[in-house]
């Protein structure tokens, strides 16, 4: 048992590689990624100890190139749930007694692990798999992963020490004991480090935890897997399994044991879980925690007073980096009268300037959309677009699946505020962009606030301090993160603490305490060091 109190190394941000060309990083980059495409892998799902084989083998392919297969991972069914659910309740007990520093020691190995050893590899597959370009797969499979799991068990040292006072005679202590039961992680294509966090946060606080990842991500989900079992994690701590979701979900929200959803993913999906999670409530041992993360229509507004070429970068660096598949995108713009010309004439230029292909050439800043579904649905959004009334289509519009699934940085401007794609996430490279008249700056906030029922990010522009405090006042519900002179993208764990609020999810904030307070059920103790021993009340004699 520790005889001290330890304290994890300060946290700091990993920092971001350049990759800059005649670097040894980015040849070791682009090796490793030459390496991976060239090989055929098999991926098992790992339940408790073993890595288990199914006979139904699922093709892992390339959005870029998606003829080209990388490898096959094996689905399971519902015996695979209920495997990984024994599989986690049989090691909880084990799991939960290790003491915190040794729990949280597992992690900040695998950061290491990632941070050095494991770099090329976590990227390349994120590359391969998902359609990152090396900076995209830099700063989220790398460095935003790195981070969840280092000031991650900073918040949790952080955590333990919020304790009660204690009066005369009475020592309160305040435990954090991990949930009673096993947690459920259910994991989004579009980010690895969002697919490694939403396991590891609760893992790390003394839960076991079945993982379903999307199948549009279990390339680097193998990497994930692997890193963790090199840093020592224990064997059906975090059970990883390859089962269709309303599969997992018939197995898992019946069982008495489910104690928490870790869920980052659409909202539709996630609404329906909660309605099912409510319908089997009297089934539960605990009421069980329900944390989501879920869709957005993010908004950036410019005031009169804004630089149009600082909007025209932040439109296109947030809407189009990882081809628009960020929850966080910028996919509605309300530009005053006054700057749109120049603002669309710099975004024009950019746009002509940008190159789109194979993430193995870093000179392309787009890539493909992750897959056929996601395709045919923006491209959809695109020609519906393009012949309505009062749409203008001002960039791109073009798209090819003949090799992979490429579509043209796309933006629009409609004259109508509500049209479609103003107030839907298409969750794709399309910007709508709404000119609204110069001087009606607070009546088109009353737009941006009442025009989606998302919440999630939204960014004001302006060189005016009273227009940047009106909107931070009037927009004060319509993101969980709000930017102001930047584009509302690319949050930093510890930096910018993420999630949104109404349609957007719970808002419990990945990459800060908040949210491992939710995985925690706190027990208070007192212990009184001389206990009375007369009944009676002092006063009474
Ligand atoms: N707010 C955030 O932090 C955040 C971050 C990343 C992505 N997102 C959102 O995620 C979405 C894109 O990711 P996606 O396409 O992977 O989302 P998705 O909702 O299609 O899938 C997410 C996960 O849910 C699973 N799933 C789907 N239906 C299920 C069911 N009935 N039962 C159980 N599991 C089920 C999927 O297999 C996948 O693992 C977008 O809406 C985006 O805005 C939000
Ligand atoms: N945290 C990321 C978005 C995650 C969702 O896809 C950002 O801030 O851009």
């Amino acid at each position: 048992m520790p005889k001290g109190n330890f304290f994890v190394p300060d946290p700091i941000n990993e920092p971001i590689l350049s990759y800059a060309p005649g670097t040894q990083d980015r040849e070791d980059l682009l090796a490793k990624y030459k390496e991976m495409y060239a090989q055929q892998i098999e991926a098992p799902m790992f339940i408790g100890g073993k890595e288990v084989h199914t006979d139904k083998k699922i093709a892992m392919t390339c959005p870029h190139d998606h003829q080209h297969v990388l490898g096959h991972f094996s689905e399971g069914d519902a015996s695979h749930v209920n495997e990984a659910i024994d599989a986690a309740l049989a090691v909880k007990e084990a799991w939960e007694k290790m003491t915190w520093e040794n729990r949280a020691s597992i992690f900040l190995k695998a950061a290491d692990l990632l941070a050095g050893p494991y770099r090329t590899k976590i990227n390349a597959a994120t590359m391969l798999g998902q359609g990152k370009n090396v900076h995209q797969a830099e700063i989220d499979a790398a460095c935003e992963f790195i981070d969840f799991l280092r000031f991650n068990a900073s918040f949790m040292q952080e955590l333990y020490m919020q304790q009660p006072i204690s009066s005369e005679g009475v020592w309160n202590r305040m435990e954090y004991r991990p949930l009673e039961g096993f947690l459920f992680a259910i994991t989004p294509f579009n980010f690895t480090a969002i697919a490694g966090n939403l396991p590891a946060a609760p893992a790390m606080l003394g839960n076991t935890v079945v993982w379903k990842p999307s199948y549009t991500q279990v390339y680097s989900a193998q990497v994930i897997m692997e890193v963790l079992k090199k840093a020592g994690l224990p064997d059906g701590v975090i059970n990883l399994i390859y089962v269709d979701g309303p599969v997992a979900g018939e197995v898992i929200f019946k069982h008495p044991d489910f104690a928490g959803l870790h869920f980052t993913g659409s909202t539709g999906v996630f609404k329906a879980l909660w309605k099912t999670i409510g319908a089997n409530l009297d089934r539960y041992k605990t009421y069980p925690r329900i944390v989501g993360e879920t869709g957005g229509k993010d908004f950036v507004v410019a005031h009169k007073s804004a630089d149009a070429k600082e909007v025209a970068t932040g439109l296109v660096r947030g809407s189009f980096e990882f081809q628009g598949q960020k929850c966080s995108a910028a996919s509605r713009a309300y530009i005053p009268s006054n700057i749109w010309e120049d603002v669309k004439k710099y975004m024009v230029e950019d746009l002509k300037s940008i190159k789109m292909g194979s993430p193995e050439d870093p000179s392309n800043f787009v890539n493909a959309v992750i897959d056929g579904v996601a395709f045919k649905k923006i491209s959809a959004y695109i020609d519906e677009a393009k012949s309505a009334k009062d749409v203008e289509l001002v960039a791109g519009g073009n798209y090819d699946d003949s090799k992979g699934w490429f579509i043209e940085p796309t933006v629009f401007e409609a004259k109508d505020p509500m049209y479609k794609t103003m107030c839907e996430e298409i969750f794709g490279p399309v910007l709508t962009v709404h000119v609204y008249d110069e001087n009606k700056f607070e009546e088109i906030l009353d737009i941006v606030d009442a025009t989606s029922p998302y919440a999630l990010t939204g960014a004001i522009f302006s060189k005016d301090r009273y227009a940047v405090d009106i909107a931070t006042y009037k927009l004060r519900n319509a993101a969980g993160n709000f930017y102001i002179n930047d584009k509302p993208t690319g949050a930093v764990v510890g930096q910018q603490p993420f999630g949104g609020a109404r349609g957007s999810g719970t808002n419990d904030k990945a990459g800060a305490m908040m949210n491992l307070m939710r995985w925690v059920s706190a027990r208070t103790i007192k212990e009184t060091f001389v206990s009375p021993t007369d009944y009676r009340y002092p006063f009474l004699g």
